[in-house]
């Protein structure tokens, strides 16, 4: 905890997404850019944005000039515990295990439903002309 800075975890800053508390993390370290969000040139919505992941490929992809970088200490509020931080967060992909335990029999599931969905029918068409040879036989 070099110079008495705050470590937080990942989670801890992740808390902090909100246009009026907004805590970004860049190069291990820990930036509360809330009072700065109206002033930045790039505007609100790409510092939100940032929040909840590791924000530094994002900082740098833009190229910020050494003026934006000597704006940074003044934000910096301490560092993030890097053994909290996943391994990179860049945008979250739509997860398909919706539920525990459902991808293995996930596969098995679908395969039944197509068949009973063909089944029932073919079923109700059967019965049907069983119903009409039947009441046809009984009528002669
Ligand atoms: C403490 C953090 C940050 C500070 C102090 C900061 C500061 C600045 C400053 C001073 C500029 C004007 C251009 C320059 O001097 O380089 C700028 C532009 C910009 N920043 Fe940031 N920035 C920060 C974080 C971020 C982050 C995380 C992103 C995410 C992508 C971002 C995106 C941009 C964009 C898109 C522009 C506009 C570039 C342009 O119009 O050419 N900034 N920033």
């Amino acid at each position: 905890m070099a110079g008495g800075k705050k470590v937080y975890s990942f989670q801890e800053v992740s808390k902090h997404s909100d246009r009026k508390d907004c805590w970004l993390i860049i190069a291990g370290k820990v930036y509360d850019v809330t009072p700065f969000m109206e002033e930045h040139p790039g505007g609100d919505e790409v510092l939100l944005a940032c929040t909840g992941k590791d924000a530094t490929a994002d900082f740098d992809d833009i190229g910020h000039s050494d003026s934006a970088k000597d704006l940074m200490p003044q934000y910096c509020i301490g560092e993030v515990d890097a053994a909290t931080v996943p391994d990179r967060v860049t945008y979250a992909v739509p997860r398909d295990d919706d539920g525990p335990k459902k991808a293995t029999t996930g596969a098995g599931a679908g395969a039944w439903a197509t068949l009973l969905q063909l089944a029932v029918p073919v079923l109700l068409l059967a019965l049907a002309f069983a119903l009409q040879s039947y009441s046809k036989a009984k009528a002669q």
